[in-house]
């Protein structure tokens, strides 16, 4: 018996995240809720033949109720990009939705599990944690930053230039944060041994970081990858679910690392330091993060230094998140 809510099921990650969600058979209970149009997309998705039950809960008058006596709360409510913008361009106007939201499901289902997947994940995952710490309900082991599109690109296109690789069950652990240069792929460390030039992992480490960029031009204005990331989210809400049910899963997520000190350290020797949040292996248990993963392996000078760049970038996207929260609870 899980009960989920979908907040922003309406959109075009949600619609089809919703579906997904629906087809799974660990899910007894659905509530989707948007602020338009969802009543239609529940009542579409109510009629697949699966067992749990559909409900639509529209407008802000019905977000406490979408997210009462939920166990998983997945969001990929906001503005996506278009051709030109940074994932920090959505700030501006993401950081208020998910900080709305978020409130909200620390006020009507505090022990939640929370799964954020709007965007500047690197901000909206410290705004969330900032808000469940000013209810007094933070547990870091409840928050993830949903950064498993990263790892679906990183085995898709591995395949690409090594086609006798089979992408559904390699895996790779991709680090860091969710944009750009925050996008740190351990290639050296993919679960079957790729024996890649100095210049495939050049360019396969280009193209994971800035794979979304590649969709947002291809979309040309109609938005940012939506179908390949509701099969992220799924996945990512399937291993966690899994996990809550008794099975021992790994997913990499964005998380805060106080989750587990101890599997920190060897993250924190690599070059994360001090910092609050990075995306790292993580074994998920029936309480969230079981443990962090140890790094399996010598990393390479490369991803060394992409670590370094990408610390720098993500302790700007940290503070910003934080900030937001502390200033506007002033
Ligand atoms: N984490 C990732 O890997 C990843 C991948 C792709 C997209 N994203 C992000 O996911 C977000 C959504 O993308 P999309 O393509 O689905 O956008 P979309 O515009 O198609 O859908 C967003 C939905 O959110 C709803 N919404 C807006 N404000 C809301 C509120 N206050 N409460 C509830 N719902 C609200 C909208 O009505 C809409 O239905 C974007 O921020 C995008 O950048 C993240
Ligand atoms: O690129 C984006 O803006 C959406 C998402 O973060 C992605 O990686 O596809």
């Amino acid at each position: 018996m899980v009960s989920v809510a979908i907040l922003g099921a309406a959109g075009g990650i949600g619609q089809p995240l919703s579906l997904l969600m629906k087809l799974n058979a660990h899910v007894t209970k659905l509530n989707l809720y948007d602020i338009v149009n969802v009543t239609g997309v529940a009542a579409d998705i109510s009629h697949v033949a699966t067992n749990s039950e559909v409900k639509s809960f529209l407008g802000a008058d019905k977000l406490a109720q979408a997210v009462t006596d939920v166990d998983l709360v997945i969001i990929p409510a906001g503005v996506p990009r278009k051709p030109g913008m940074t994932r920090d361009d959505l700030f501006k106007i993401n950081a208020g939705i998910v900080k709305g939201l978020v409130e909200a499901v620390a006020d009507n289902s505090p022990r939640a599990f929370i799964c954020i997947i709007s965007n500047p994940v690197n901000s909206t995952v410290p705004i969330a944690a900032e808000v469940l710490k000013g209810r007094g309900i933070y547990d870091p082991k409840r928050l993830f930053g949903v950064t498993t599109l990263d790892v679906v690109r990183a085995s898709r296109f591995v395949r690409d230039i090594r086609p006798k690789i089979d992408a559904a069950t390699l895996r790779i652990p991709v680090i860091g944060g969710h944009s750009g240069n925050t996008i740190v792929p351990l290639l050296s460390m993919a679960s079957t041994p790729l024996d890649l030039s100095e210049t495939e992992i050049a360019e396969l480490t280009n193209r994971i970081q800035f794979g979304g960029d590649e969709v947002v031009k291809a979309k040309d204005g109609a938005g940012s990858a939506t179908l390949s990331m509701a099969y992220a989210g799924a996945r990512f809400a399937d291993s966690l679910i899994r996990a809550i049910k008794g099975e021992k899963t790994v997913e990499p997520t964005f998380i805060n690392l106080a989750a587990d000190e101890a599997g920190a350290e060897a993250y924190r020797k690599l070059g994360v330091g001090s910092l609050e949040f990075f995306a790292v292996p993580v074994e998920l248990g029936s309480q969230g993060v079981a443990r962090i993963m140890p790094l399996n392996g010598n990393v390479t000078d490369g991803e060394r230094e992409a670590v370094a760049v990408a610390v720098n970038a993500l302790d700007a996207n940290i503070s910003t998140g934080l900030n937001f929260v502390r200033h506007s609870a002033k």
